[in-house]
């Protein structure tokens, strides 16, 4: 199903656990801050709708979502949280630069899905325009980081 046919904001409360004993720490991109800024926005208005104590979100800024594999790694190892959510927007450009960012980007996430015991979501768009990108940080498609943080909180409960 695309992005297209599915309201990223939607969430049944009923079918989520409660989010109040986790933990949450969230690395969010500078570059296309409009963007990354409404997801942001959108996964901490989940997190606290579904229960989280907002002392206990950690966010941290980085450069570009590039960097957020280091940040979620550092976010891991240092701040005692139950999941971590990425957040980027990376746009097409005029070069192949976009390929290996998004690239990079996804597979270093994936990687520390693997190496730890702490879910990393991974909420970075992935856009060919910035009209896509804003459709889907709280336009038409709804917020993909309301989605992330429904994802978090799942993962953080799982076997639990
Ligand atoms: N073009 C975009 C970037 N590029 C920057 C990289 O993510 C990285 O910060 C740089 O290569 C230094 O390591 N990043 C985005 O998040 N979005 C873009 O559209
Ligand atoms: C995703 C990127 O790195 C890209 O936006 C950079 O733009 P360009 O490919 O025109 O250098």
């Amino acid at each position: 199903m695309a992005t297209e046919n599915k309201n990223l904001s939607h969430y049944d409360k009923t079918a989520i656990p409660s989010a109040k004993q986790f933990r949450f720490g969230i690395v969010v991109s500078e570059w296309n801050e409009q963007i990354t800024g409404a997801l942001c926005e959108g996964a901490k208005e989940a997190l606290l709708d579904c229960g989280a104590i907002a002392g206990n979100i950690v966010k941290w800024d980085v450069p570009g979502s590039f960097e957020l594999t280091f940040g979620a790694k550092k976010m891991i190892e240092t701040q005692n949280v139950d999941a971590v959510i990425a957040i980027g927007s990376v746009i097409q450009g005029e070069t192949k630069h976009f390929d290996f960012v998004c690239d990079a980007t996804a597979n270093g996430i994936k990687d520390l899905n693997v190496k730890y015991d702490v879910p990393v979501i991974f909420c970075v768009l992935t856009d060919n325009t910035l009209q896509q990108a804003i459709d889907r940080s709280g336009g038409k498609h709804g917020n993909k980081g309301t989605e992330a943080a429904i994802a978090a909180i799942k993962m953080a409960a799982l076997g639990k």
